[in-house]
C-alpha cells in the first residue's frame, strides 16, 4: 500500500491502522516523516513524480491522505489550492486506472453550501461557499472521471492530538486565555484522525465494494462552541490541563473569517455503515477516546 501525505493528521495515522495489513510505503513532500525517518517523496502538485513512484513501488492499493487544507488561505492561493486538490489527484488516479490499482481518497463537508436541513447523503447536490471546497470536489470529479476503482470518503472537522487542528489550537489558546470566543452556529460533526484511518483499514481488509462517494464521520452532530466546551471538560478531566478557560458562545458574524464556512454541514453516513457493515462512535465517545490515546 502506498500512503500519499504520511504527515498530515490522516495520513499518520494511517501509518499505524494499515501496518497490521501488510507493507505500507509512505510518502511526504519532503521525504521525511515526522519522527525523522527517510520516506519517499511526492509533491501532488508536480505531476511527473506520481507515474514514476507508482511504476517502482507497485502498490496493491494507493491511499491518498495529502491534500491542501488552509481554508482561508486558500482563497488567496487558489492556484495551489487546486494544484494539490484537484489536478494533482487526478493525476494520481489516471495513473491507478492504467495500472488497475485502487484508489482511496479524502474529502470534506464544505463541498455543501451548508442550507441543508437534514444530514447530508453523499448524492445531495454540492455548492462549495469557497476556494478549498470547490478545489476538493474538483479533486472528488476528476477522480470520478479517470475510471480508476476508487472510494472518495468524505469526512469533517478533523482532528487529534497530533497535527494542525482545532482540537489542539483549542488547547493552546485556552493555556494562554482565561476566555474564547467560539461560533455556535455552525454545526457539523467532529472526527477523529484514528477513526478515518481506522475505518479505511477496515474497507481495505474488506476491499472496496463499489466506487463513489461515502460519508464518513463520528456519530451524532454539535457545533464549534459545542466541540470546544466538550474539549476543555474532557482535557480537564484526565488532567491534561489544569484549568479550564470560560468559552463563550458568539455567532459567525462575530468572528469574520477570510472564507465562508458552511452553517451546516452533518453528514450522514448510512450509505458507508450499511455497505461495510461499520458501527461509528458518537462523536463525545470518539472525543474522550483521543483524548485517552498517545499521538
Ligand atoms: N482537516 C480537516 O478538518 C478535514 C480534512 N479533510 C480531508 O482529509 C484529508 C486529510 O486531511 P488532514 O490529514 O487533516 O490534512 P493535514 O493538513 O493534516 O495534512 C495534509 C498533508 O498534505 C500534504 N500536502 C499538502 N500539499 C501537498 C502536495 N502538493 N503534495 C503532497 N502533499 C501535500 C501536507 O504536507 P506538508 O506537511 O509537506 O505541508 C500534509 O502532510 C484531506 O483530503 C482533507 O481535505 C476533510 C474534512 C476535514
Ligand atoms: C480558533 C477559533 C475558531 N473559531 C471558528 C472559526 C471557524 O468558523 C470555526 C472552525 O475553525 P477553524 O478555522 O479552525 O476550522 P476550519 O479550518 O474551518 O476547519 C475545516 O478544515 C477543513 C480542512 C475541513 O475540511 C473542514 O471539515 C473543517 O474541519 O471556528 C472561533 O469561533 N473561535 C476561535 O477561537
Amino acid at each position: 500500500m502506498l500512503v500519499v501525505g504520511a504527515n498530515g493528521q490522516v495520513g499518520h495515522a494511517l501509518l499505524q491502522s494499515l501496518a497490521p495489513l501488510g507493507e505500507v510505503v509512505a510518502t511526504t513532500r519532503s521525504g521525511q516523516l515526522p519522527d525523522g525517518r527517510a520516506c519517499e517523496t511526492l509533491d501532488l502538485a508536480q505531476t511527473d513524480g506520481i507515474e514514476a513512484l507508482l511504476q517502482r513501488i507497485r502498490p496493491d492499493a494507493v491511499i491518498n491522505a495529502a491534500a491542501y487544507t488552509a481554508v482561508d488561505r486558500a482563497e488567496d492561493e487558489p492556484e495551489a489550492a487546486f494544484a494539490a486538490n484537484a489536478e494533482g489527484p487526478g493525476h494520481l488516479a489516471q495513473a491507478c486506472a492504467s495500472r488497475g490499482i485502487p484508489l482511496v481518497h479524502y474529502s470534506t463537508d464544505y463541498v455543501f453550501d451548508g442550507r441543508g436541513t437534514r444530514p447530508y447523503r453523499d448524492d445531495d447536490a454540492t455548492d462549495p461557499l469557497g476556494i478549498y471546497g470547490a478545489s476538493k470536489l474538483a479533486g472528488e470529479e476528476a477522480i470520478a472521471r479517470s475510471g480508476a476503482r476508487h472510494l472518495i470518503l468524505r469526512t469533517a472537522w478533523v482532528y487529534g492530538l497530533y497535527g494542525a487542528n482545532f482540537l489542539r489550537t483549542m488547547l493552546r489558546v485556552g493555556a494562554e486565555r482565561d476566555e474564547l470566543r467560539v461560533v455556535a452556529d455552525q454545526r457539523g460533526c467532529p472526527t477523529p484522525a484514528w477513526l478515518i484511518a481506522d475505518v479505511t483499514a477496515q474497507i481495505l481488509r474488506h476491499g472496496i465494494a463499489a466506487s463513489g462517494i461515502r460519508h464518513l464521520v463520528a456519530a451524532g452532530e454539535t457545533n464549534w462552541h459545542g466541540f470546544a466546551s466538550a474539549i476543555f471538560d474532557g482535557a480537564h478531566a484526565r488532567g491534561l490541563i489544569a484549568r479550564k478557560p470560560n468559552v463563550v458562545a458568539i455567532t459567525t458574524a462575530d468572528y469574520p473569517t477570510r472564507a465562508t464556512r458552511p452553517a451546516y454541514s452533518v453528514l450522514d453516513t448510512s450509505h458507508l455503515r450499511e455497505e461495510y457493515d461499520l458501527v461509528l462512535p458518537d462523536w463525545r465517545d470518539a472525543l474522550i477516546e483521543t483524548l485517552s490515546r498517545p499521538a
